[in-house]
């Protein structure tokens, strides 16, 4: 017999995956499988029950939940050394690393990639001594996600964030930025930044295209200090994947970065609240199994 944990955030998304627990575990015991569900409740849970639940769960661990879900229970693996693969099932708001990996809403879909038992290695960033699966971000729109109340995101789903979004855009000043990328220095005065494993950030497909999760680098993103108009132009252009040589932004890959600015900055990761600048970033490889579509 399989076994298997699995960790559900209830509230995540329109909070509903919790209503289809049941086609999880008829799914999995169809496959010859077990599985011992864990309801996220608050922050830091999720690592105590990973460490004890690590000799069970020999067949693997799922999280059910957003991209914040996957962040909490990525690092509780990894601190907690467990070498089982990750099955996601994305049932959050966004859930931008699954999208790159093909998982869409299609619960069977998911479950089919844990019962076929192939996976993949990807790369993780570290920063100032914590996970990123996705993206490490700071400055203009980049609080959003994880500043957005939870009844709203519920009902308004991604709406949400582009409400909260547009409400930043007339206030937000530049910051004043230091940026050493794999021994190139950069001075710029930027509205935002973002460090991506898949290039996939927000729903946006199209971010960093030369991105990928498993070549040992991370793509940096620039947005230098522009105009609003120039901003809603280059928001435009994102969808045929022009921004990329676009005058305002800068992008390079490297797989150490340290950033830093005069103003304590807050950063986000994975869409939950991260550090405060300055953040020494790095890719960590060959350290993280996912279940795989086959
Ligand atoms: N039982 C709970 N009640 C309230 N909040 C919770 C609960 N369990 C987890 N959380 C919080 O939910 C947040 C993570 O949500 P998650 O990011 O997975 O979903 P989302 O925000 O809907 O999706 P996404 O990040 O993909 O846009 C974390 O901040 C976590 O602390």
């Amino acid at each position: 017999m399989k076994k298997y944990v699995l960790i559900y955030n209830p509230v995540a998304g329109d909070a509903k995956f919790k209503t289809r627990l049941d086609e999880v575990i008829e799914y999995l015991q169809a496959a010859d499988g077990i599985v011992i569900p864990f309801r996220t409740r608050l922050k830091g849970d999720v690592r105590a029950f990973v460490s004890q639940s690590k000799g069970f769960a020999t067949a693997g661990l799922l999280v059910a939940g957003g991209d914040g879900t996957v962040h909490e229970v990525i690092n509780a693996m990894l601190a907690e050394s467990v070498d089982v693969p990750l099955g996601i099932i994305p049932s959050g708001t966004c859930n931008d690393f699954a999208s790159h990996l093909s998982l869409g809403k299609d619960l069977a879909g998911c479950l089919r990639a844990v019962t076929g038992g192939q996976w993949r290695t990807v790369d993780v960033g570290m920063v100032n001594g914590e996970y990123f699966l996705n993206v490490a971000s700071a400055g203009l729109l980049t609080s959003v996600a994880h500043s957005v109340d939870t009844a709203l995101k519920n009902t308004l789903g991604r709406m949400a964030y582009y409400f909260k979004g547009l409400g930043e855009l007339p206030s937000f000043r530049s910051l004043r930025v230091r940026i050493t990328a794999d021994g190139r220095t950069i001075n710029d005065d930027i509205l935002l930044f973002l460090v991506m494993n898949s290039g996939l950030v927000g729903s946006f497909p199209t971010l960093a295209p030369q991105a990928k999760i498993d070549d040992g680098k991370l793509d940096l993103l620039i947005v230098n200090k522009c105009s609003i108009p120039e901003l809603m132009g280059l928001f435009f252009s994102i969808f045929s994947g022009r921004h990329i040589a676009s005058s305002h932004i800068r992008h390079l890959q490297a797989a150490n970065i340290y950033i830093e600015c005069d103003e304590p900055v807050e950063s986000d990761l994975d869409g939950e609240l991260g550090p405060l600048l300055p953040l020494a970033i790095s890719t960590v490889t060959n350290k993280l199994k996912v279940f795989r579509l086959t």
